[in-house]
């Protein structure tokens, strides 16, 4: 199987499925007309995806699910088992699971579908414009071919972390929910912009550039987070006054404790589709 050959199945029509859609059609890695989408319910956004990114519905009396090479799985936990019934019957061993699905275990599917490869990802919504930070772990039946395909998919969605699959929770509180916390700085640095006179016009740009620059910094090495903020705050300046301000107001803390809070959610969502149990991973 080759990636520029799969055809692809995306089950579940929400705004992380758009995500991958959208930056793996801008990456080209696969023609739009072997994308296919499905969703419970709702018909319209089925066609309005299919509109703005050329790719086709998927009918199940038009189109056998065993022609797929991969499968995407990408609904609510809740909705995982009334999937798997559909597609227990019908997927022979060579069909890759890629599950983006929130604390399902890649042994919950392989204990449903025997002999299944199933590869996990946690990706996050920045694949829009082919920029997410994506964790990936692998099943046991996924063989070498397998997750060359899954990396090559996810990798044209942004960059690929393989991780241990007990670290997937941690990983959902850093980088699967991460760009929320990022949002929300951004619309209260944004409101305090404009009460302090910027216009709303310049507001969403200024504030977008100046996180886009600093993440820019740390990923080109500049420096640590720490030396970078460093060389912003001068001893006495206006940035340390900022930044005592931010401390006194709990900002270490609660940045800290958003990603623990995500990391607690995350491992309690596993309990139900769990053998082992990874909430006291959370406590390390
Ligand atoms: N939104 C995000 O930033 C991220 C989401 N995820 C995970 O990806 C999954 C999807 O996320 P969202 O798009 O945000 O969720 P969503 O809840 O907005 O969308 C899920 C979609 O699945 C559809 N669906 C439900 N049951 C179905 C069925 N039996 N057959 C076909 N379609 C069905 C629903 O109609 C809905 O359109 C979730 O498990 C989420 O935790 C993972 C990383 C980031
Ligand atoms: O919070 C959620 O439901 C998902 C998990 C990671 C990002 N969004």
């Amino acid at each position: 199987m080759n990636i520029q050959d799969s055809t692809v199945l995306f089950i579940g029509a929400g705004p992380m499925e758009e995500a991958m859609i959208s930056g793996i059609i801008q990456s080209a890695i696969i023609p739009s007309s072997q994308i296919y989408v499905n969703n419970k319910n709702n018909k319209v956004r089925l066609k309005e995806l299919q509109s703005k990114y050329h790719i086709n519905i998927f009918q199940s009396n038009e189109t056998h699910l065993s022609n797929f090479n991969v499968i995407v799985m990408a609904v609510q936990p809740k909705n995982i088992d009334e999937i798997l019934v559909q597609l227990q019957s019908t997927l022979n061993s060579e069909q890759l699971i890629l599950s983006v699905v929130t604390s399902i275990p890649t042994d919950y599917y392989e204990d449903k579908i025997e002999n299944q490869p199933i590869i996990r990802a946690m990706p996050n919504t920045s694949s829009m414009v082919g920029e997410s930070a994506t964790g990936m772990s692998v099943g046991k039946y996924a063989t070498n071919e397998h997750v060359e395909i899954a990396r090559m998919l996810l990798n044209s969605i942004g960059e690929v972390y393989v991780i241990p699959e007990d670290n997937m929770d941690i990983f959902t509180g850093i980088a699967g929910s991460g760009p929320a916390y990022f949002y929300y700085l951004m619309e209260h640095m944004e409101h305090a912009g404009v009460e302090g006179g910027l216009s709303e016009q310049l507001i969403r740009n200024l504030v977008a550039q100046t996180m886009y620059g600093a993440a820019k910094m740390v990923l080109g090495n500049i420096g640590s987070p720490e030396i970078l903020r460093k060389n912003v705050a001068a001893p006495g300046g206006p940035t340390e006054a900022g930044l005592m301000a931010l401390e006194a107001f709990g900002g270490n803390i609660a940045i800290k404790e958003a990603v623990i809070n995500t990391t607690k959610r995350s491992a309690e969502m596993n309990q139900p589709f769990t053998k082992f149990n990874s909430a006291s991973l959370i406590n390390k």
